[in-house]
């Protein structure tokens, strides 16, 4: 099989860049080691790039990766438009953060379509294309609607909230009736796809059998695939990491003291105005704790450009500040507030250096900074994770000290009890946790998935050839949306 995965972001192998993002991080050596052809935004944009998309490309181990121009028109009302000011916040439940326009409607489904016939040069006979994320929830009809019969999987890496709250996306309907025309839809947990699949009974008024959903362009099967982390191979350079010099600085630099750490995407999702409040009232709680342990919070800038996310980053710098300025001394500083990216090869010595890990986000796909702080332990003293229960990762990740991350004290006394809980207990959770890491690796995350896609397309070509897609239609009076059909490239009008 000839595979072609797109996302919106991608990475280079050589790259020295830290990474942006857990998709990034986590397709990297899987699609590396596969051969397949990565196709994703070179983060360049370029005019008049309709006609014949351009495409940086480079040898990505056995394959390529190919970064193409979006349209320069159509960028930012697809990026920080669409894509994560409407679809984001609502992904998360945050309807209340909806921004977004018409036009930005617009230009998301044009970068769609764009990406379709941009991925046309890439199919040979034996190809499957799995697309990823929110980026692309309609690229799979554009490509049927391009004649494409091959298969074609989709991973969503964010949560489905409830049918209330994708209902307030404009365009839901015809972006989720889209959806179904890719053979596979995967999710991170049981309850996304819960959620997804009572949206399209209750609202698509369409039946559900088992994990299967047809309509009469086909059937598209819905399952669960945990993504996750190389535990192994995390620790190997968690091991190595603490002979780098930045680490062993930090570590000199603790003179005994206890860490907490926390690593991030300055985003709103991550919950991290509660966990420095969190962090606040365990020390103001305790005095006995100011000088024995400090929070390092690595909080990576992310769509900056978006106001909720300028908001955050200016409350969030204000919050640290109140607390290093009431609580610090001439010779102590409770937070250690960074706005910057590590390399890996540097963060896994972070967090085993770090006595709690603190991940506390409000809502989360999965979460793998999870994964690799506890794979990054040394397991004859590993620390302790803290996590949140609305992160993807706390199905697997169970002896964690779970926390609600709306429960500012409650957490501030998890975050006290794991400081101090003792080392058989911590191996105990450890060990647990260690052991459900090694069974659900990475590399069994892209095969499970390939092997399901597989499976599905070829139970939808026994029954003839797949019809082209309902067509992508713009919104009727009344918010139903319509299935007509549309001339080649005619998109929205
Ligand atoms: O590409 P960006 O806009 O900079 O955002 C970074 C990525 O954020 C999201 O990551 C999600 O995927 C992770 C891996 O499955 C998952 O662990 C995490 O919970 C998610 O938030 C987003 O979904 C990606 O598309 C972005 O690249
Ligand atoms: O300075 C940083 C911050 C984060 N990451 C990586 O970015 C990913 C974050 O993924 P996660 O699933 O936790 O959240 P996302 O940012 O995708 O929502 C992890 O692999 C981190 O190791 C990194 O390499 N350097």
């Amino acid at each position: 099989m000839n595979l072609v995965v797109v996302s919106n972001r991608v990475a280079r192998a050589s790259g020295n860049e830290p990474m942006t993002g857990g998709l990034a991080a986590a397709l990297l050596p899987v699609v590396e080691k596969s051969g397949a052809i990565w196709v994703g935004s070179s983060g360049r944009v370029r005019d008049g790039v309709h006609r014949e998309p351009f495409a940086e490309i480079e040898p990505l181990g056995a394959g390529a990766l190919a970064m193409l121009d979006l349209p320069a028109a159509h960028y930012g009302g697809y990026y920080e438009g669409f894509a994560n000011s409407a679809l984001w916040p609502a992904l998360h439940s945050r309807p209340d953060l909806i921004r977004v326009s018409h036009d930005d409607y617009r230009s998301y489904r044009e970068v769609n379509a764009f990406m379709a016939r941009a991925l046309l040069r890439f199919r040979k006979p034996d190809t499957a294309f799995w697309i990823q994320d929110y980026h692309f929830l309609a690229l799979g009809a554009e490509l049927r609607q391009l004649g494409v019969q091959h298969p074609i999987g989709f991973f969503l890496h964010t949560p489905w909230p409830s049918r209330a709250t994708i209902g307030c996306v404009p365009h839901h309907r015809e972006l989720i009736e889209a959806m179904l025309t890719y053979d596979l839809i995967g999710f991170q947990t049981e309850e996304d796809r819960r959620n997804f699949l009572g949206y399209v009974e209750s609202e698509l008024g369409l039946k559900i059998d088992g994990s299967e959903v047809s309509t009469t362009h086909g059937t598209a099967r819905c399952e669960v695939f945990a993504i996750s982390i190389d535990a192994d191979a995390f620790a190997q350079q968690a091991q190595k990491a603490m002979t780098h010099p930045e680490v062993s600085r930090l570590r000199k630099s603790l003179n005994g003291e206890k860490l907490v750490i926390g690593v991030d995407r300055l985003d709103y999702s991550k919950g991290l105005i509660n966990r420095v409040k969190a962090f606040d009232k365990m020390l103001t709680d305790r005095p006995a704790l100011q000088r024995v342990v400090s929070l390092l919070q690595i909080a990576t800038p992310s769509r900056g450009t978006i106001e909720a996310y300028g908001n955050l980053q200016g409350d969030l710098a204000k919050l640290v500040s109140d607390v290093n300025g009431r609580l610090g001394e001439v010779d102590w500083t409770p937070i250690r507030y960074l706005n910057k990216g590590y390399r890996q090869s540097v963060l896994a010595g972070l967090y085993r250096s770090a006595h709690v890990g603190l991940v506390t986000p409000l809502q989360d796909g999965m979460n793998l900074v999870a994964k690799e702080y506890v794979a990054a332990q040394n397991p004859l003293d590993p620390g302790v994770l803290v996590l949140s229960k609305f992160a993807g990762a706390a199905n697997e990740l169970d002896t964690a000290l779970q926390v609600n991350p709306h429960d500012i004290e409650g957490m501030s006394r998890v975050i006290a009890t794991a400081l101090a809980m003792p080392l058989t207990e911590r191996r105990l959770r450890w060990e647990a946790m260690m052991a459900k890491l090694r069974d659900n690796s990475i590399r069994r995350w892209f095969a499970d998935f390939l092997a399901a896609l597989d499976q599905a397309h070829t139970a939808n070509r026994s029954v003839g050839p797949i019809p082209l897609a309902p067509p992508p239609s713009i919104m009727m009076a009344g918010g139903r949306s319509r299935l007509a059909p549309r001339a080649a490239g005619a998109v929205l009008q």
